[in-house]
């Protein structure tokens, strides 16, 4: 039977660049956009043909990219290769298999590993979908002459073919091998393949996100996140901060990193130590990253925008920030601890607006939805009797933090010589910023020319869609959802049309 795992993608809201150190937190949000991988054996019985049962076939396919790749995996030290020179790699999936096989030899007793043996003989077969979110359609819509509008990219069939970045207009070099929007795909990507293969291999038992209000299967997640994380940071060959792989399996959260040295036996690995003993240095490692229960207050949306400039580099920005802290100790310190401070005021300030959702939902509810009609200059005038004053107060702190973010991170840039917050995106974010209901308007992440994020009360995001769209920013579909990796049902191809089919009314 096939096993079907899905994970997030995500949006860091605070903390870019601060994360990178512990113990600075970063807010991350988890979406709704998910990527998909679905296992099932390749063969019916184990392969006569699987000599010495030395090796199994493992076939990856992505429909997306129209790849298809075959390899064979060596069941004795877990390496893979190509079957052939012309298959197309995907060092994320490769890695992913070869950590999840290695943390199931290295968890079950002897007994299992016999089973697991011949689970494996019978070959692996892979499929691996991404929603449309994770990648742009932009030149798609402008191709087919429709207005930049979510409604168009609603229009657009789901798991679509990905557009690869082939021309050379934005100077080609830095720009990433398909068109994508930053909501961390090749992390979700990792974890969802990481989290079905141990579920499908009978490491973990994951649980589905229909079927519970609170999580049970926490152990379960920290032995996804162990081995995606450790698979990701080798595949991408650099250690970030891990916020995107952390996102994808736990969900929305208050993420601090964890210490690299957790996973500095895999350096050595790619090059002396046998995966078999790498693993258990994994597995027993001291993985001290922390992660808080975090999400959006109440009647709050996320909304993100691509403004389409072809995005920026990561790790190039994430360069010149660290050049410029050696170079300009003091005052990269001072700027470093504003924007900290500013960071943890917003996070006091949302945490603040859930507590007073729960203890006084009327007067929440109302606040919001006054205010949601309102640009914020005239929110106070909803302050008509004390519950509603705290629940604003709150809102003008938590707005009043994001412009600090932003004046320091716009700061940072400048110091830095890389436009984290350019000035292109500075007045789209002031012209949004102002607008009617809305709370947060900023750069995710690393900010460049990637995308931007806006948080709105109530029913107002049609407003800022509009605002975008007449500054040539593409609204993009995607919401804030806290559920991190999950079991799935079925094929999401399947479940479409099942759902398709059950929306057509029958008078
Ligand atoms: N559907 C897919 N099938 C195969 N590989 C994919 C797919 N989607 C993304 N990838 C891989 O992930 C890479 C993008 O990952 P990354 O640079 O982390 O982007 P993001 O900003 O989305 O995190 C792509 O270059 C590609 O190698
Ligand atoms: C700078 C950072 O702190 C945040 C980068 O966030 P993005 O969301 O911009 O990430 P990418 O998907 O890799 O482009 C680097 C890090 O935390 O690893």
């Amino acid at each position: 039977m096939a096993i079907v795992a899905s994970a997030p993608g995500k949006v860091l809201m605070t903390g870019g660049y601060l994360i990178l150190e512990r113990p600075n937190p970063g807010l991350v949000l988890s979406t709704n956009a998910r990527f998909y991988a679905i296992i099932k054996p390749l063969h019916h019985q184990i392969q006569s043909h699987t000599w010495a049962w030395a090796w199994t076939d493992v076939k990856l396919t992505s429909p997306q990219l129209s790849r298809e790749s075959m390899y064979k995996l060596a069941l004795k030290n877990l390496t893979i290769q190509p079957a052939s020179s012309s298959e197309a790699r995907n060092p994320f999936v490769e890695y992913a298999v070869q950590y999840s096989v290695a943390a199931a030899y290295a968890t079950f007793d002897d007994n299992k590993k016999d089973l697991l043996q011949k689970l494996l003989l019978q070959g692996l077969d892979i499929t691996i979908l991404g929603c449309n979110d994770f990648y742009s359609y932009r030149n798609e819509i402008e191709r087919r002459g429709f207005p930049l509008t979510p409604e168009s990219l609603a229009i657009i069939p789901p798991f679509s073919p990905i557009t690869f970045n082939t021309d050379d207009a934005n100077g080609g070099d830095s720009k990433p091998e398909v068109a994508k929007t930053g909501l961390g795909s090749s992390a979700a990507m990792t974890t969802a393949v990481v989290a079905a293969l141990l579920h499908y291999l009978d490491v973990v038992k994951l649980s589905s996100s229909k079927d519970q209000q609170e999580r049970k299967d926490i152990a379960d997640l920290d032995m996804v996140h162990k081995i995606a994380q450790t698979a990701h940071c080798i595949a991408q060959g650099k250690v970030g901060s891990g916020f995107d792989v952390s996102s994808a399996v736990y969900g929305s959260h208050r993420y601090v990193r964890f210490s690299p040295e957790v996973i500095s036996s895999t350096q050595i690995a790619a090059n002396v130590l046998p995966l078999p003993e790498v693993i258990t240095d994994i597995l027993n490692g001291n993985w001290d990253h922390d992660r808080t229960e975090f999400s959006l207050p109440p009647l709050m949306s996320l909304l993100l925008g691509e403004p389409g400039t072809g995005g920026s580099s990561t790790p190039s920005m994430v360069g010149a920030v660290k050049k410029w802290q050696k170079s300009d100790p003091e005052k990269s310190l001072d700027t470093w601890i504003r924007l900290s401070e500013a960071n943890s005021a917003l996070e006091v300030q949302l945490n603040l607006l859930r507590k007073l959702a729960k203890e006084q939902w009327d007067a929440y509810k109302s606040v919001i939805e006054g205010c949601s009609i309102l640009r914020s200059d005239k929110w106070i005038e909803q302050a008509s009797e004390p519950n509603k004053g705290a629940v604003i107060q709150a809102l003008l702190g938590a707005k009043d933090a994001m412009l600090g973010i932003r004046y320091h991170m716009r700061l940072m840039g400048e110091a830095a010589g890389v436009p984290i917050e350019p000035e292109s995106q500075t007045q789209l974010l002031d012209a949004t910023m102002n607008l009617e209901g809305v709370l947060l308007a900023g750069v995710p992440g690393a900010g460049g020319f990637d995308a931007v994020f806006a948080v709105t009360l109530g029913d107002s995001s049609s407003n800022v869609t509009k605002i975008w769209s007449s500054f040539n920013v593409l609204a993009l579909l995607v919401k804030e959802d806290p559920f991190g990796v999950s079991l799935e049902s079925a094929d999401p191809r399947t479940n479409e049309i099942t759902s398709a089919v059950s929306s057509i009314h029958i008078e």
